[in-house]
């Protein structure tokens, strides 16, 4: 079974404006709501590539009805910890001639609301993956996907982070299977600017000496780069296509590589080239990606 955590679920407004200026009143052509987080976005396109999943977290207030109500007409199955106080954060993403965004702080959880949390992982067992994935709101410490990995060490769960910086960095010594920050995030978490494919390669090295087996490094438009832990590693450009929304590409990419991963019964190739589509069609699409888009774009990178 497939698990997905997202500690700091979020309803996200997106935008379309021909121009954006700071300090007036911006009219909107285009607006959606959306359920995110980026766990959350992972259980929707494994639903959307035929796997199901159990989307996991905190939710709180009319913005996690709301998120609870998008997932049961995906048919995605959730089991959120409530929380009786505050809402789940609402994320602005504004798509003028830069895109913009204001993500939420999200709100308070208390230790025993993280201990029900726990509790909902203690019941996993061999052989499932669990996929941890985003911020965490302000009033957790930064060591929760620490404790976690530390948790159900030994126990022979698939855990795959998507996190930045310190909550990536904090867990590598759990040894994650997968892990897959962006470049930008790579090169941020040793204060460097990473430019050539060499260099990514080279501080991707580094995070699998800190422990992590597998690093996928998403790339955006320029495609990704996959180190595996048997020293081999892979590269491939993004499809070509018109990008229309880019929230989500990341989640999509990991939600593809799951997929190609478990269909193929562990070939990386496929998991990484699955995974490269599923990204791009999600870039493609004013939704998350579909199947049919999917198998679209794979036949163009293989
Ligand atoms: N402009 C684009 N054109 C083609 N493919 C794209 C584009 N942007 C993203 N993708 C696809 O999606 C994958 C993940 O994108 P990206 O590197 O932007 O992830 P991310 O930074 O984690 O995104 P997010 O946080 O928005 O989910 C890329 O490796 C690529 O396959
Ligand atoms: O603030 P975080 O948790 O880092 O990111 C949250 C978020 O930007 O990630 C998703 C896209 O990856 C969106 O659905 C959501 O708004």
């Amino acid at each position: 079974m497939i698990y997905t955590v997202t500690f700091n679920p979020s309803l996200d407004y997106i935008v379309r404006l021909d121009s954006f200026t700071a300090g007036e009143i911006n009219r909107v052509n285009y607006e959606q709501v959306l359920g995110g987080g980026k766990g959350i976005n992972v259980s929707i396109v494994l639903g959307n590539l035929g796997h199901e999943s159990t989307a996991l977290g905190f939710t709180a207030g009319f913005t996690g009805e709301e998120i609870k109500r998008q997932l049961d007409g995906f048919g995605v199955k959730h089991d959120f910890v409530h929380l009786p106080e505050g809402f789940t954060r609402i994320n602005v993403k504004v798509k003028a001639e830069k895109e913009t965004e204001i993500n939420g702080q999200g709100p308070d959880i208390s230790e025993a609301k993280r201990e029900e949390l726990f509790a909902k992982l203690d019941k996993l067992t061999e052989g499932d993956t669990l996929v941890l994935a985003g911020s965490i709101p302000k009033t957790l410490p930064d060591d929760i996907y620490e404790k976690i990995m530390a948790r159900l060490e030994g126990r022979g769960i698939r855990i795959i982070v998507d996190a930045e910086k310190k909550l990536l960095l904090n867990v590598l010594k759990y040894h994650p299977f997968l892990i897959k920050p962006n470049n930008h995030e790579l090169g941020d978490m040793f204060g460097v600017k990473l430019t050539t494919d060499e260099e990514i390669i080279t501080y991707a090295k580094k995070l699998q000496e800190k422990g992590a087996q597998n690093v996928l490094i998403s790339m955006a438009g320029d495609g990704a780069i996959l180190l595996t832990a048997d020293g081999q590693h892979y590269k491939s450009p993004a499809p070509k296509g018109k990008l229309i929304n880019s929230v989500g590409a990341g989640d999509s990419m990991v939600a593809g590589f799951i997929t190609g991963y478990t269909e193929s019964q562990g070939d990386f190739k496929t998991a990484f080239h699955m995974g490269v589509a599923t990204g791009s069609a999600s870039a493609f699409s004013e939704n998350l990606a579909t199947r049919p888009e999917v198998e679209a774009l794979l036949k163009t990178i293989i």
